[in-house]
This record gives structure tokens, C-alpha cells and sequence, in this order.
């Protein structure tokens, strides 16, 4: 039975709702309506976590917080403060909170920081609540959060979108989310790689051929964009298209209609365009490679998927992720991971993106004979990124860097990023959140020099 999650707060229908809430997603509970109470119920069990509000009768959240981490260092707590009380949230940042949360309490993000900080810590997660509109794409950042809202946005429309960013981004996925989100859900989704394909195949492929069109063509075939119906054809690696083609693409797009190799019979384009690149296309067309009526028609609806290393809140909740689909697929038990191991993966630049991250985790589950992924399991380079260190098994000790790294990550995504409000808000100075965040390798070391500028 996993441990439950002591919640202290004294008004009453909150306590319940936000019971009702941790519940709803598998986690046991425990309650306690004061922070004597909640001392009271430490000496009866050991909770997983606890999530107290601030302001409580008699002795205070902050206060119990410190008492807490006092007497058990390795017991993540959870703050809650009411809105612009940002003095009480540094205070209990200070005093060793792994995060707070403002009130009125956003049930997506508590769950998402509970189960990063539980995983932070090393405790087993109940499964992940499939909410429908996530379309499988995982991850707490302010940048996932953001996407998810313009999938669900822009996927009624009928309009064509481009969708940008690095290999193993996610770009896919993104298409496939917009795809289910969208009116054409229970119509064909249909990708095509326009990079993989031999220049002479790519208009077969796509627009289709009758028989005897050219030589071999013994039978006839429809193309993606008619295999597509009225569903979503997703154009990988659009950049790579020869420019023949894109002419061709260009007219059947603005048209509404094209014609199988070999016929002059039109057919109708129904299918929503989704198309990406992972190349920057403005430079393509500014070299003359990408037809730039085609680039204007393709990205009516911009989308970028920014890379992994700019959203460092991701990867805890997808290595947990991955974690248990790998153990799954192959029939092992659940597996855990330190969290001196998790530093290491957050600390890395991942410059294959999530499908490297993926990789790696399957790797080092079916290599792994110990049931627990520890530092030493890691290959040369992600102990570069972080230096060296030792493994502590299970929860180990309250572990610093990885609280700093949280705790400054989780002050710049609360802020979008502006350096100046995340020192505010943190109650350090901009050179000290600089100086911080080159440690825990967000900045370069010639970016640490910088104090002036914003960002
Ligand atoms: N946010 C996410 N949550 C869960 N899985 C993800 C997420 N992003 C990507 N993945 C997984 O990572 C892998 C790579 O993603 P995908 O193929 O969509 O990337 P891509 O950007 O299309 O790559 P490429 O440019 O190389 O074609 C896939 O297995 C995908 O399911």
C-alpha cells in the first residue's frame, strides 16, 4: 500500500474538495485540520508528502514546515499560500518547501507537482489519469500547457498548420493530438514522410496513379491526400520536398482538387493539412528551396515544439512515463529511479529530444537487473552534464541540488521566464539567480556574465 498524502488545511469544503481530488487520482489520504493536528497524525503514520496551507489556526504552515524538516528532512512538503501572499511562498521556499501553490489551487498543476515531486523522491506514482484532452502528450512545462491550449484551440478549424521543432520533439504526437481533437477524429489520420521517399515515388505516393501511368504501374492506387479523406494528412519533413512536387502540392491545395497520376479525373481534397519540418523552412525559402506561396499556405497555423532542454520541467513526469510503458510492455515490475539518476536526466541537453529520452529508457530497463535505475546506470554522457556524484538508493537523503534545480526551475516557469521576477519571487537578487542557474546548467558560463540585460 503506498503512503498517503497528508492534506492540513482548516477550511473545511477546500479540505474536502482537494481530498476528493488527491483521491480521484489514486492517491491514499490523510487529513488534519491544524498544524497540531498534522503533527498528531505523524505519530501515527508517515505520509508520502504533505500539502498544508499557510495560514492555518495556531501554528502556522510555514511553521509546521519547519518543524517537519527538522525531524524528517526526507519528507517533501507543498505549500499553499493565498494569492499575493509571494512573501509567505519565498519564506517557505527558504525553509526547505519543495514548492508552493497559490490559491485559488489548479487541480492540474497540484497533481502534476505532486507527482513530480513524489517521483523526485523516489515514491512508486499511481497510474496517470488518461485526461482525454492531453492526447498522450506528457509533460507539466508552462510550453506543453500551452500547446495543449492551442491543439484544443485550433483543432475545430479546418486550417492548414506547420509544425516546428527539433527530431524527437514530439511533432508527430502533436499532429496526431490535433488530429483526435478535431471534428475529423473519427476520419483517417494518414502520415507521409516527404523525406524518407525516393523524389520520383513522393507524387505516386501522394496524389495516387491509375494503371499503366508508368512503368510498373500494373494496378491502380489512390494517395495519401485521397487515402486521407476527410481526415488529416500529416506531411513529415515538408522542408525536404522537391521543389517539383511543391508546386504540385501548391495547386492542389489552392484548388481544392487534384488528379491521380495518369487520369485527368479531379478528385476533391478534403483532408486537413498538418505539416512539419524540422529544418528551418525561412531559410529555405530564402534560399530558394521552399516555394514561399507554398510556406505562406502550409503555415496558416504556426506551431513550434520547443526542445527538451528548454523545458526541463518535462522530463521527470516523461521519464516516469516511459518508465512504466517500457516496464509494461516487456512484463517486469514497476522499476524506480534515484534521484541522483533523475538530476542527471534533467540536467542533460538531450539533443535527440524525447525520442532519445524514450530510447534510453528502454535501454536501461532491459539491461537493468536491480530493479532500480541508479547514477551508475547512466551512460558517459549524462554523467558529464552533472559532474560526479554518488548514488543514495531509495529517497536518500534530502538532496540539494536537486531541490535547487526545482526550486529555481520552478520560479522561471512560473514567470514565463523573466529572469528578474523569478529573482522576486525567489528573494534573491538577478546575479544570484544567474550564478544559480549556470549551476544547475540553465545557463552556459559566458551567458553567467550577463547581469543587465532582461530575459
Ligand atoms: N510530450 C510527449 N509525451 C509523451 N511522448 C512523447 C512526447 N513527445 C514525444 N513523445 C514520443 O517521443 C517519440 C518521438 O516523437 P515524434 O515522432 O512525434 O517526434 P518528431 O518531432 O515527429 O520526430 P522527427 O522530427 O524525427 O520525425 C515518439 O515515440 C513520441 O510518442
Amino acid at each position: 500500500m503506498p503512503k498517503p498524502i497528508l492534506l492540513v488545511e482548516d477550511e473545511k469544503n477546500l479540505r474536502h474538495v482537494l481530498l476528493a481530488v488527491l483521491n480521484a487520482e489514486g492517491f491514499s489520504t490523510m487529513e488534519a485540520e491544524s498544524a497540531e493536528q498534522a503533527l498528531e497524525r505523524l505519530n501515527e503514520a508517515m505520509p508520502a508528502l504533505i500539502l498544508s496551507d499557510q495560514r492555518l489556526p495556531g501554528i502556522s504552515g510555514t511553521e509546521l514546515l519547519r518543524t517537519v524538516k527538522k525531524r524528517y528532512p526526507q519528507l517533501p512538503f507543498i505549500i499553499t499560500t493565498a494569492y499575493g501572499e509571494i512573501e509567505q511562498a519565498v519564506n517557505a521556499i527558504k525553509a526547505g518547501a519543495e514548492h508552493y501553490l497559490t490559491k485559488p489551487v489548479d487541480e492540474g498543476e497540484l497533481i502534476a507537482l505532486i507527482r513530480q515531486t513524489l517521483s523526485r523522491f523516489g515514491t512508486p506514482l499511481p497510474p496517470m489519469r488518461q485526461e482525454p484532452r492531453r492526447h498522450g502528450l506528457i509533460g507539466i512545462s508552462r510550453a506543453i500547457e500551452t500547446l495543449l491550449e492551442i491543439i484544443d484551440l485550433v483543432a475545430p478549424a479546418p486550417s492548414n498548420v506547420l509544425i516546428t521543432g527539433e527530431s524527437g520533439t514530439g511533432k508527430e504526437l502533436v499532429a496526431k493530438a490535433l488530429h483526435l481533437a478535431s471534428p475529423r477524429a473519427e476520419q483517417p489520420f494518414v502520415a507521409f514522410n516527404c523525406g524518407a521517399i525516393p523524389l520520383e515515388l513522393v507524387e505516386s505516393e501522394i496524389f495516387g496513379y491509375e494503371r499503366g501511368a508508368f512503368t510498373g504501374a500494373t494496378r491502380s492506387q489512390p494517395g495519401k491526400l485521397e487515402l486521407a479523406a476527410n481526415g488529416t494528412l500529416f506531411l513529415d519533413e515538408v522542408g525536404d520536398m522537391p521543389l517539383s512536387m511543391q508546386v504540385k502540392l501548391l495547386r492542389a491545395l489552392q484548388e481544392r482538387e487534384f488528379t491521380r497520376l495518369g487520369t485527368h479525373q479531379p478528385v476533391r481534397l478534403s483532408a486537413r493539412i498538418v505539416a512539419a519540418t524540422h529544418v528551418d523552412i525561412t531559410k529555405a525559402v530564402a534560399e530558394g528551396r521552399f516555394r514561399e506561396d507554398l510556406y505562406y499556405r502550409l503555415n496558416v497555423i504556426p506551431l513550434h515544439i520547443p526542445p527538451l532542454r528548454e523545458r526541463r520541467a518535462d522530463i521527470a513526469p516523461l521519464v516516469q512515463h516511459f518508465l512504466g510503458q517500457v516496464c509494461q510492455a516487456i512484463g517486469r515490475p514497476a522499476m524506480s529511479i534515484t534521484p541522483e539518476a533523475m538530476v542527471a536526466f534533467e540536467a542533460y541537453d538531450w539533443p535527440g529530444n524525447i525520442r532519445q529520452l524514450e530510447n534510453l529508457i528502454e535501454r536501461m530497463v532491459v539491461l537493468n537487473r536491480h530493479g532500480v535505475i541508479q547514477r551508475a546506470d547512466l551512460p558517459a554522457e549524462l554523467h558529464q552534464a552533472q559532474g560526479e556524484g554518488g548514488d543514495v538508493p531509495g529517497a536518500g537523503p534530502f538532496d540539494l541540488p536537486a531541490l535547487e534545480r526545482q526550486t529555481v526551475l520552478g520560479a522561471l516557469e512560473k514567470t514565463r521566464f523573466n529572469q528578474s521576477q523569478a529573482a522576486v519571487l525567489l528573494g534573491i537578487s538577478r546575479k544570484q539567480l544567474r550564478t544559480r542557474m549556470k549551476n544547475i546548467g540553465l545557463l552556459g558560463e559566458q551567458d553567467g556574465e550577463d547581469d543587465s540585460g532582461e530575459g
